[in-house]
């Protein structure tokens, strides 16, 4: 398969330190790739490198064949590449399904709130739009959400709505970034099968840090470990866990443990 993401020795220096040291990984079409390491290991970095939140010191980084390093992150954004907390957060008095329709549309840059200015000839598009929030908010099952105000909804169904802005966009690739941190078990099962879904069903390719080692089994194939600014391995989860170097750096130790030495599974 195809790399979508290509980064291809990558530095981020911030003054005298290396965060990210001359770092080269890949992410296939169609996968959902897992991103872990110690707490400091450069995941965080490396992500606002490639959302374009951060320019590298050195390298390059290559978006379906092409190069967009040091491209911002709206400019990403229209080549389908999104990352949940890129787009602004709720707005808290609007409803599920408006704050659904304010999200840029990737094709045309067109917002709803910008044909509501230009008034008229756009009514085709605003119903396009409500159309398509609907089949987001279907799709993610906040249907019964739909009218109620974004600001009373749970810190779980919150990121249910951050992934439905998402999908408004038509993205190809998503960068997640500890998704599971403060959702509950039972939501977050629910947010775990709709990325499923939205892989196999819709095509989108993941590239997910996180902390929680079930999330990561559950859902990625390859996981790419980082430590250090470096990528250490890569490979399935069973793969990574008997790795002797990782259980070293990464597992402290202990290869049947919940990775909550080294700080790993601070947020699991
Ligand atoms: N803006 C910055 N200025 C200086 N140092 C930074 C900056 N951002 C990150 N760092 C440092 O770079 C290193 C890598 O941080 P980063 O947040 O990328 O790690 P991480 O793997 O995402 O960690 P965590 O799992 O704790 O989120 C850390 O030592 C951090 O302190």
């Amino acid at each position: 398969m195809a790399p979508v993401i290509q980064v291809s020795n990558v530095t981020c220096r911030f003054g005298g330190f290396i965060a990210v040291d001359n770092c080269s990984l890949s992410v296939e079409k169609g996968s959902i790739t897992g991103l872990i390491g110690p707490n400091g290991a450069g995941k965080s970095t490396l992500f606002n490198m490639i959302a374009g939140n951060l320019a590298p010191t050195s390298g390059r980084i290559d978006l379906d064949g092409q190069d967009v390093t040091g491209l911002r992150p709206h400019q990403l954004f229209h080549r389908g590449l999104a990352r949940t907390f890129q787009i602004a957060h709720e707005f808290t008095h609007l409803t599920v399904l408006e704050n659904l329709m304010m999200v840029p549309a990737r094709q045309t840059g067109e917002s709803l709130l910008s044909t509501w200015v230009r008034g008229g000839r756009v009514r085709q598009e605003e119903a396009a739009i409500r159309d398509k929030a609907e089949d987001v908010a279907q799709f993610l099952k906040i249907w019964h959400l739909r009218n109620e105000p974004a600001g009373v909804l749970s810190g779980g169904q919150k990121k249910l709505l951050e992934l439905g802005r998402t999908m408004m966009a038509d993205p190809s690739v998503v960068l997640l970034d500890e998704i599971a941190a403060g959702v509950n078990r039972t939501l977050l099962k629910d947010l775990a099968s709709d990325i499923e879904r939205l892989n196999q069903e819709r095509g989108y390719t993941f590239f997910v840090i996180e902390h929680d080692m079930d999330l990561i089994g559950r859902l990625c194939d390859p996981v790419i470990v980082m430590a250090a600014g470096r990528v250490m391995t890569k490979g399935t989860l069973a793969e990574i866990k008997a790795d002797p170097a990782v259980i070293e750096a990464y597992f402290g130790g202990s290869p049947t443990g919940d990775a909550t030495t080294n700080g790993a599974g601070a947020h699991a």
